[in-house]
């Protein structure tokens, strides 16, 4: 038997964080944290208030400069890199406060997102192609406001906001999609949609999320990632995450 025929293959990780630590006037927010993440992956990073989690994905899409560590994404370095250049690269980011025009159509919203449009030139020569019409359309049904498509932004209700920010995202095909507590304020409803809805945009690309509902969390995730004063205290599969007494004692139970 050969040596290969021994070993499992195993997936080459997307995006890869070793050793990462920021450190604010001395106080580490995030410590010494290494994961992995797979390509077409769900991980959703949980812990209690001030446990880090929202630093970390600060610290991926260059807006917080690390201390130390390694952050790199299809085998490149982000460490460094501009905010923009890590767009670029592929790596999108919703944040928690909407970033859309309200005064703006839902079409529009899109269609701004798209990369061509996002130059000034890009702009001011943009052409409504039927590739971009095309894709707006895809887009659109995928964050279910096919209908809404002529509406102005400030029309929609709270959920579907964040369902177009993603959309807007989602323009760009960004191969890593990080979501900051996205069903926060959603009815019941709109969060089982926001589930398939990560369901199905995590088909080719990775997606990182953070969240603290933990119904939630069960629907959507691979994996689980449980932060607490910035160290990983878990990690795996939701069940086990959910029984280990270290998770219970420092997050579940309360
Ligand atoms: N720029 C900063 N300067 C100083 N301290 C910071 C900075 N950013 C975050 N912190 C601190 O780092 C810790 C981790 O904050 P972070 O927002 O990442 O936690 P979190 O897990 O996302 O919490 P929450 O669930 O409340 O959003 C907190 O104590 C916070 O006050």
């Amino acid at each position: 038997m050969s040596h290969q025929a021994i070993g499992v293959e195993m997936p080459k990780p997307v995006l890869l964080v070793e050793d990462l630590t920021v450190s604010f006037d001395g106080f580490k927010a995030v410590n010494n944290l290494t994961m992995y993440i797979d390509p077409n992956e769900v991980r959703v990073v949980i812990g209690p208030n001030g446990a880090g989690k929202t630093t970390v994905l600060d610290l991926i899409c260059g807006k917080t400069r690390a201390t130390s560590g390694k952050i790199q994404f299809k085998g490149k370095e982000l460490m460094g890199m501009s905010e923009h250049a890590i767009v670029h690269a592929g790596v999108g980011r919703k944040f928690q406060t909407p970033s859309i025009y309200e005064n703006l159509t839902v079409f529009e919203n899109l269609e701004m997102s798209f990369p061509r449009g996002r130059s000034v030139f890009g702009a001011l020569f943009f052409k409504r192609t039927p590739d971009v019409i095309d894709r707006v359309k895809a887009i659109a049904a995928e964050i279910f406001l096919t209908d809404m498509l002529d509406q102005t932004a400030d029309l929609l209700s709270h959920g579907q906001k964040q369902w177009l920010e993603i959309g807007m995202l989602l323009m760009q095909d960004p191969e890593l999609v990080m979501l900051d507590e996205p069903v926060a304020g959603m009815s019941v409803s709109e969060r089982e949609k926001t589930a398939l809805l990560i369901r199905k945009i995590c088909e080719g690309r990775s997606v990182l999320v953070i969240e603290h509902d933990m119904e939630f969390v069960k629907t959507i995730a691979d994996k689980v990632t449980v932060l607490h004063q910035g160290q990983i205290l878990a990690e795996g599969k939701m069940e086990d995450v959910q029984s280990n007494p270290k998770v219970i004692e420092v997050y579940l139970g309360h």
